[in-house]
């Protein structure tokens, strides 16, 4: 018989408290009416606004299978908070996503659908704004102009073929991502695009299904200036070396 597989969901938080219940919520029926094993790993970086309390109110109405909180001491970066969450992982398969609803949990069955369609056997499915129907809705022109901006630079200079570098909206293979995974530096935001360009390096097969990203209702985005610096120093270093 085969193995069944199990989705584990690692879900990066500050300053959440609002989204959390909504996406756990979403999360949990769309696994349920797909059947589909899962869990749902919080990494939440000592929020003050409460988001922990949350968490922990969420973790005894699901249960404490299917939800875990492994939090951190401080904001610590949006890779780095993968790098943790990934040491708790206990499925096969690992999805990384927003806690916004950015990221709709709709997507993730035509993820995991695309993952072995037709006898394919894709090591990572990501989400893509920018090829076939997906794309951006709720952000100004300034974000939009970056977002657009950040993914050309990339393209231009390591032409790694994947329509959308800096999505976070991911399907991986527990293996794939813990192996690329150790390869990478980046510590916040640039963490999407170094993956990829370094996944297709190391020559790992990669599927795109298009979403649409809808801007947040609740809450801040964390980006700052200091992480578009970021972001342009690391693909100049990975244009030097990969
Ligand atoms: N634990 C932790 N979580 C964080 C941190 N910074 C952000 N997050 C969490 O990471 C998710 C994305 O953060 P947002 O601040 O909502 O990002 P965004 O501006 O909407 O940016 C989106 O688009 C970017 C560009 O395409 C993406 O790179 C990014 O991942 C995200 O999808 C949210 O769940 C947020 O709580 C951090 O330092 N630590
Ligand atoms: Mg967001």
């Amino acid at each position: 018989m085969a193995i069944r597989n199990k989705y584990s969901v690692l879900l990066p938080t500050y300053n959440e408290r609002r989204n959390l219940p909504i996406i756990a919520w979403l999360l949990n029926r769309t696994f349920t009416e797909n059947n589909l094993d899962w869990e749902l790993i919080i990494i939440d970086d000592a929020s003050p606004d409460g988001t922990q309390e949350i968490a922990k109110q969420l973790i005894k109405a699901y249960s404490p299978e299917r939800i875990k909180l492994q939090p951190r001491a401080g904001k610590l970066g949006l890779g780095t908070a993968y790098v943790h969450g990934l040491q708790y992982v206990t499925g096969n398969f690992v999805i990384i996503m927003d806690a916004d609803f950015s990221h709709h949990p709709k997507f993730i069955p035509q993820m995991i659908k695309k993952q072995s369609e037709n006898g394919a056997d894709y090591d990572i499915v990501t989400g893509t704004r920018y090829a076939g129907d997906g794309g951006v809705y709720g952000w100004d022109l300034k974000r939009k102009f970056v977002s657009r901006g950040a993914n050309l630079f990339a393209d231009t200079l390591l032409r790694p073929g994947v329509s959308d570098l800096t999505g976070s909206f991911r399907l991986y293979k527990k293996a794939v991502l813990q192996e690329v995974i150790r390869k990478t530096e980046s510590k916040g935001y640039s963490f999407q695009m170094e993956m990829m360009v370094r996944a297709k390096a190391m020559g790992f097969k990669v599927a795109e299904v298009p979403i649409s990203f809808v801007d947040r209702l609740y809450g801040d985005s964390k980006i700052g200036s200091n992480e578009i610096t970021a972001y342009a120093k690391s693909v100049i270093s990975l244009w030097v070396k990969v």
